[in-house]
């Protein structure tokens, strides 16, 4: 049994239910325990998982979050530089799974976020997963 956290980004409380919903149960029919954190937006997402692997409480993460474009650059910043930082702790050998939505509008966020539909959140708890196995596979 690993444990891992989830760290979400709640920026819309409805979409992250489902996509939290989605991871927790990936990684609980897999018999993993499972916490979660909440953070204000994508930004804030690396750093955080940052501060909790610190702490040496955790084998894996799964960032959470729905970015939908604006009328700005700001939708560029902060998709790109969330999966930036999640890129480069996956690179540090941490077992980190990207459940970011990056997306035009709620309505593409909603098929993805849901778990009876793409099930993103779910995706990225596996790959989680996959990472944490590699991790001990070539320990
Ligand atoms: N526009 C979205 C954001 N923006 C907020 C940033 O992530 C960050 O919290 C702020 O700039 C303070 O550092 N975050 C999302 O998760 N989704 C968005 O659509
Ligand atoms: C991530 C975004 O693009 C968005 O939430 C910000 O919107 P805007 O560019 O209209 O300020």
């Amino acid at each position: 049994m690993a444990k891992f956290l989830i760290v979400e980004a709640r920026f819309y409380d409805d979409l992250n239910d489902m996509l939290v919903a989605g991871a927790r149960a990936a990684l609980e029919a897999e018999g993993h325990a499972v916490e979660v954190i909440t953070v204000p937006g994508a930004l804030e997402i690396p750093g955080a998982i940052v501060l909790a692997d610190q702490s040496g409480q955790y084998d894996g993460y799964v960032a959470i979050g729905v970015v939908i474009r604006g009328e700005t650059y700001h939708f560029e910043i902060v998709a790109g530089e969330s999966a930036r930082g999640v890129m480069a702790l996956t690179m540090d050998g941490l077992a980190v799974g990207n459940g970011i939505l990056t997306v035009e509008n709620e309505a593409q966020a909603l098929v993805r976020a849901d778990p009876a539909q793409k099930d993103k959140g779910g995706e990225a708890a596996k790959a989680a997963l996959v990472l944490l196995a590699l991790r001990s596979r070539f320990a």
